[in-house]
């Protein structure tokens, strides 16, 4: 096994165009390692190739060019050890109406060849709360529970890999938590590697060891969470003057301004300068405090930083 559970190579995607359409580039030479055993978190706007990306993984989409190993079996040399080592869970709730969960599961399985001894159907229904409806039509389920079909036929063949594109995209409180605790469950008690799509970034704050970020075809960061929040760090103090200050503080990489109503607004970097230097700076200028707040960057500006205006 390698370390990694992916390696993608300057992998590129064009989508052939129509008459009316022309041609698209959706991933222009994306290269991405995914650890193995890691919680790994793909995220870019509306539009940026996430499932492109995921649908190619998958074996569903054709690459233009380019590697993409699965769990170091390389895809075109090795299409079936590759195909076998991922599990996805797609966007869409596509299920045939006229099957029951347990139906679908073991159609599933014998798609992928598992054996009858090794089938797991049971144990999936339970884990995915589907054992009372496991011989209930496909078309009478809820929403939550086709996804929760979903899940457990992307884990018949019990792969190394699961692949969850935008898994909580409108579901409720309960089903969220309940697909996160199944998430967190397989990561961690049976090792497997998660790589998943989310619009929520708080989500992906709270989930992802480690995150990449893809606009418009493009890898434009790749670090694990702790990392690119803390290479966003800029930071704002907001100080509100007990006088109105006679002098601006100063010091290097301080940016000040200030506000109409008299607050001065500090803007830094954290790791280039602490908050005790701001402050220092403050009273070297004269200034007594009556106020001081700060606010600190989350992922929503990680993301905004790197993906707006390009
Ligand atoms: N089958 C297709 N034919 C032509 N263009 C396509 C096709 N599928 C996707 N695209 C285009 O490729 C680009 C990337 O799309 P993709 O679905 O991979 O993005 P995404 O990041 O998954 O977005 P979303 O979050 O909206 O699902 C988009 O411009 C999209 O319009």
């Amino acid at each position: 096994m390698s370390q990694n559970a992916i390696e993608i190579r300057d992998l590129r995607k064009t989508y052939t165009g129509g008459r009316k359409s022309p041609a698209k580039e959706a991933l222009c030479g994306v290269s991405l390692d995914v650890p193995s055993g890691s919680v790994f978190g793909l995220l870019g706007p509306n539009g940026a190739g996430k499932s492109t990306l995921i649908n190619i993984m998958a074996g569903l989409v054709t690459k233009t060019s380019g590697s993409v190993r699965i769990w170091g079996f390389d895809q075109d040399t090795n299409p079936r050890q590759s195909r076998a080592a991922i599990g996805v869970m797609p966007q869409e709730l596509n299920l045939d109406p006229f099957f029951t969960p347990r139906g679908a599961l073991e159609v599933q399985a014998g798609l992928y060849g598992v054996p009858r001894s090794q089938r797991r159907s049971d144990e999936i229904l339970e884990m995915t709360g589907l054992t009372d409806k496991a011989e209930a039509y496909a078309r009478t389920l809820s929403g939550g529970m086709r996804r929760r079909l979903l899940l457990g036929k992307a884990l018949v063949h019990q792969p190394q890999v699961l692949v969850l594109d935008e898994p909580t995209a409108g579901v409720d409180i309960e089903l969220r938590q309940m697909l996160w605790n199944n998430v967190r469950r397989l990561n961690r008690e049976r090792g497997m590697t998660i790589i998943l799509t989310t619009h929520y970034l708080e989500e992906a704050e709270e989930m992802c060891d480690e995150i990449a970020i893809i606009n418009h075809g493009r890898l434009v960061a790749q670090d694990s969470t702790e990392n690119l929040l803390g290479k966003l760090d800029a930071r704002t103090m907001v100080i509100q003057p007990a006088a109105p200050p006679e002098r601006l503080p100063e010091a290097e990489g301080l940016e000040v301004t200030h506000r109409e109503d008299g607050a001065l607004v500090l803007g830094y970097h954290a790791n280039a300068m602490p908050a005790e230097a701001v402050l220092q700076a403050v009273r070297d200028a004269g200034i007594s405090i009556r106020d001081v707040k700060t606010e600190q960057a989350d992922l929503q500006d990680v993301f905004l930083a790197l993906t707006s205006g390009r």
